[in-house]
């Protein structure tokens, strides 16, 4: 098997596995399926009770305080008392699975609906849930609860409902957060626009999402709550009455170093049921969340076929792509191509133009080219190529010492890239620094020069401007000094004019090709303007649908176009209303092909 063919089985197993439902997910795991076969063992065991005991959980026999293990009628011995250890083991598995129970249960009721109350309507609601269980939290907890004895009459599952009410902040603050996160995805507006209700869409699209982690929380609660109804009757507080692992503790306890087992059966139990709970949780959260797919960064753990990376590259090639495959999980798991086998050739100092229509790949291609993909993107396939250097398969910290000095990025939206809580000169000096290793004079004395170069006419003005003080065509003038600061070797411009406005994108075009014949440098200029293809590039790849269906010198395509989607795109920029729209453009392709 192939590397990619491996890599390519791999995602189709981690498909499958999302596909499968949670319960036959839960049945493959060991830890869900020992730790859930051990609680259900316990609970039978609770169950059973009355026809696994002879005695009652209070009977005391004198004359069996302190037997042994294996006295005949008191399998575990008798405690200081005289009580059956095992009678009462088992009656505590009841008080346990009680307290889980209420506590878990009125946390579960108190949070969730209110979770989801306070995170699908409006402010005042949820302003008002907000405050009401930031009050609640403030109540020392356990604290509460030992005062509250007297109200709760030492009954143990009152002092549960109590340490429900306290434990529903966490829980409701969970639900609230996720509600917030879902409450505004399409699927619930669409439902909102069909007609449904709120109560409605709330149980049926809200809550059927949110169900995984508030699944998980209800295993951690349960622990919880057993975990501190035992300790409460450890201290002593409650109904002596009651047998509880706590109160087995408390008296093995006081007897360890006359009877030592009467210490151990209670620990051991209580060790088993909370161990066994905290590791369902674990393996539940893993079933139910880590069905996700798992991402595969970029530049980790990618494999390309057959491409040895100190070869090379092909025909003097500066950049060579090889049969690139991008991929992401569709809502099934199923891994979807974005960018199908895409092959492209840059040499040195050439200007290729990426085009295609919206989606059509061109963005995902010079994103795997400087390695910067999503972290749920897939390399499937493929190999890219720069000046010899395998690209797929670098590390993050590999390709950095690339990005920025020898491979610079232009991006689409000129704003969107410059923070706008730093002036514009501190950002490129931090770029430039970082890229060169100048001081800070010298960088800024770069920078200073290089905004001149890029056509803005007062560049100590811009470079102690902030970004909203320039203009868009200005704000895409800085990103390209900060580009080109280090005289790169490679340039990808990422729809450079497509945020401009027709006279300003005509002067950025002037500038690039201006740079690039400066500095000799290749650019791939990914855009689905025609009319900047024709304008500035030697040659021409065109996409669509993640595929290069057409490729050649811009000359051959624009005067004789083989593919009928190249066709459609040509005949698209030049009908009547681009022309009208767009005149500089629509001017400058009519003269290319002239
Ligand atoms: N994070 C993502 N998850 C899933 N699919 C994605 C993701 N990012 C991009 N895609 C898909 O990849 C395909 C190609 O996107 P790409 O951004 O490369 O298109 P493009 O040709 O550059 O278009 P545009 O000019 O609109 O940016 C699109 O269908 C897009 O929906």
């Amino acid at each position: 098997m192939t590397p990619s063919t491996e890599l390519l089985v791999a995602i189709e197993h981690a498909a499958t596995a999302a596909r499968t439902p949670t319960w036959k997910r839960l049945l493959k795991d060991p830890q869900a399926v020992i730790t859930a076969s051990i609680l259900i063992v316990i609970f039978v065991l609770g169950v059973l009770v009355p026809f696994l005991t002879v005695h009652g959980p209070n009977e005391a026999d004198l004359s069996m305080i302190n037997a042994p293990v294996g006295t005949p009628g008191y399998p575990l011995g008798a405690d200081e008392v005289g009580r059956d250890i095992w009678t009462r083991l088992l009656h505590s598995i009841n008080t346990a699975a009680i307290s889980a129970l209420i506590g878990a249960g009125v946390a579960l009721v108190i949070g969730v609906v209110a979770g989801l109350i306070g995170g699908y309507f409006g402010t005042a609601t949820r302003a008002t849930t907000e405050w009401l269980f930031n009050l609640i939290m403030t109540f020392p907890g356990i604290l509460l609860l030992i005062i509250l004895m007297p109200v709760t009459g030492g009954d143990y599952r009152f002092t549960m409902l109590i340490f429900g009410v306290l434990l529903s902040p966490g829980i409701y603050r969970i639900v609230r957060n996720l509600v917030v996160g879902v409450k505004n995805e399409l699927y619930v507006d669409a439902a909102r626009v069909s007609g449904l209700g709120n109560l409605r869409i709330l149980s049926k699209h809200v809550l059927f999402v949110i169900r995984g982690p508030i699944i998980i929380a209800a295993a951690f609660m349960s622990g919880s709550a057993i975990a501190v109804q035992s300790g409460l009757a450890f201290l002593g507080v409650g109904s002596l009455q009651i047998p509880s692992f706590g109160a087995m503790i408390s008296s093995g306890f006081r007897n360890l170093y006359i009877a030592p087992t009467q210490f151990l059966w209670p620990s051991l139990m209580l060790g088993v049921i909370t161990a066994s709970l905290v590791l369902l949780g674990n393996a539940l959260r893993d079933t139910l969340e880590g069905a996700k797919p798992k991402p595969i960064k970029v530049g980790i753990g990618q494999r390309v076929i057959g491409n040895d990376s100190t070869t090379p590259a092909q025909h003097g090639a500066l950049l060579e792509i090889t049969d690139l495959g991008v991929a992401y999980r569709g809502p099934g798991g199923r891994p979807r191509e974005v960018v199908s086998g895409v092959s492209l050739s840059i040499a040195p100092g050439q200007v290729l133009g990426l085009v295609g229509e919206s989606g059509s790949g061109k963005t995902q291609t010079a994103f795997a080219i400087l390695g910067v993909l999503p972290p749920e993107a897939l390399i499937t396939r493929g190999s890219i190529r720069f000046d010899g250097r395998e690209l797929v398969g670098l590390t993050d910290t590999q390709m950095r010492p690339l990005r920025g000095k020898e491979i610079a990025y232009i991006p689409q939206e000129p704003m969107s890239n410059l923070d706008p809580s730093f002036r514009v000169g501190s950002q490129l000096v931090e770029g430039v620094r970082s890229a060169l290793g100048l001081s800070t004079k010298e960088a800024k004395q770069r920078v200073l020069a290089l905004l001149a170069r890029c056509g803005i006419a007062d560049p100590q003005r811009t470079f102690d401007s902030y970004p909203h003080q320039i203009s868009g065509g200005m704000a895409q003038r800085v990103l390209i000094a900060g580009a080109v600061a280090s005289r790169p070797r490679l340039l990808i411009a990422d729809e450079p004019t497509t945020a401009l406005d027709v006279t300003v994108q005509a002067e950025i075009l002037d500038l690039l090709r201006d740079l690039q014949a400066e500095l000799g440098m290749a650019i791939l200029l990914v855009t689905h303007n025609f009319g900047v293809v024709a304008d500035i590039c030697d040659h021409i790849a065109v996409m669509q649908d993640g595929v290069v269906v057409e490729s050649g010198s811009t000359h051959e395509i624009f005067r004789n176009p083989q593919h009928e989607y190249t066709q459609l795109l040509l005949a698209a920029i030049l009908s009547e209303d681009s022309v009208r729209t767009d005149p500089s453009i629509a001017a400058t392709t009519e003269g290319s092909m002239r």
